[in-house]
């Protein structure tokens, strides 16, 4: 049985205060992005280990106890006792780049499980596992555009539909740590809360909706901003580093010929497609 969990971007993202655990609330929208892996599981039979990832494309760093398709595994497998399975990854969205594509593997290997060996857990149960394994995780259970708070974990469904929209997306050969982005942010409110500001016609969000990131990301990687700067230069009609970057995106009109050709550099990773 096979899958294939997609990225999202971040529409808007204000960090609004620091907690006393030292994490901070924020609020953002995410919208589901259809650049995907691919993601198979198959049952073992007669084996003595209870599973085998085999992975190909991207590289994840990490042990592969950590990697979060293991660990959506062991989740279940330790309520279900689960048959023992292998497991297929082909790693097609860049990690740490604000894409959201280890906490989307996760989450599709919540539904696969469930599905293949017909657990028949809701969707609000999958989300509960989900949590567990990341504070996004839980969004790529309905995949639907969704408003977040708290830490990112507390959602709510929004009407909001970009579909036909072209995206680019553009991600350079730069790390940026999550940890020292938030670091270096000053939290506050914006003067127009974002799920306010989601309602305006889109030709509005370049002056109105905000990612507070890219204010303490910029400065240090001038390169991140210059992506952004040449997706309007092509004609985007909203521009914006995702998460805690490195990723930006452009949207383009849906009738729009001439979606970004411009050069964003030989190590840089460039996706195009169409919302859904
Ligand atoms: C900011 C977002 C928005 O989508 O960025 P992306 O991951 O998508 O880039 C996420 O909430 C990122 O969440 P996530 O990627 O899970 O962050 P983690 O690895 O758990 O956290 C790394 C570090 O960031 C800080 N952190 C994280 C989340 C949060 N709400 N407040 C924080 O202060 C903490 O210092 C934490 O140790
Ligand atoms: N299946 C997976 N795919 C990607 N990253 C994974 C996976 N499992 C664990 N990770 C770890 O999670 C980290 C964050 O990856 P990811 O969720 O893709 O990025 P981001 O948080 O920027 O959206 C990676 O640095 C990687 O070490």
């Amino acid at each position: 049985m096979i899958t294939f969990p997609n990225a999202k971007i971040n529409l808007g993202l204000n960090i609004v205060e620091k907690r006393p655990d030292g994490y901070h609330n924020l609020e953002t929208v995410f919208y589901p992005v259809p650049l995907e892996d691919a993601l198979e599981i198959n049952v073992l039979n007669e084996s003595n280990e209870k599973f085998r990832l085999y992975q190909a494309g991207l590289e994840i760093e990490g042990e592969i106890e950590n990697n979060l398709v293991v660990k959506a595994y062991k989740l279940l497998d330790e309520k279900f006792n689960l048959p023992p399975v292998d497991i297929h990854l082909f790693k097609h969205i860049p990690s740490g780049a604000g894409l959201g594509g280890g906490s989307s593997d996760a989450a599709y290997m919540l539904k696969l499980l469930n599905e293949k060996f017909n657990l028949e857990l809701t969707d609000e149960t999958l989300e509960e596992y989900a949590a567990k394994l990341g504070a996004d995780c839980a969004f790529f259970i309905r995949n639907t555009p969704t408003y977040a708070e708290g830490i990112g974990n507390l959602f709510s469904p929004i009407s909001l539909s970009l579909k036909g929209y072209q995206i680019v997306l553009v991600k350079p050969d730069i790390f940026v740590s999550t940890r020292d982005a938030f670091a270096q942010i000053k939290p506050h409110r914006q003067n127009i809360p974002l799920k306010e500001v989601i309602k305006h016609p889109i030709e509005e969000w370049k002056e109105l909706m905000v990612n507070d990131f890219e204010e303490s990301v910029f400065p240090k990687f001038p390169a991140i901003k210059e992506i952004k700067d040449k997706l309007y230069q092509e004609g985007a009609i909203y521009a914006a580093m995702t998460g805690s970057g490195s990723s930006v995106f452009g949207l383009f009109k849906p009738e729009d010929k001439k979606t970004a050709e411009k050069d964003f550099g030989e190590k840089a990773f460039v996706y195009r497609g169409i919302l859904k």
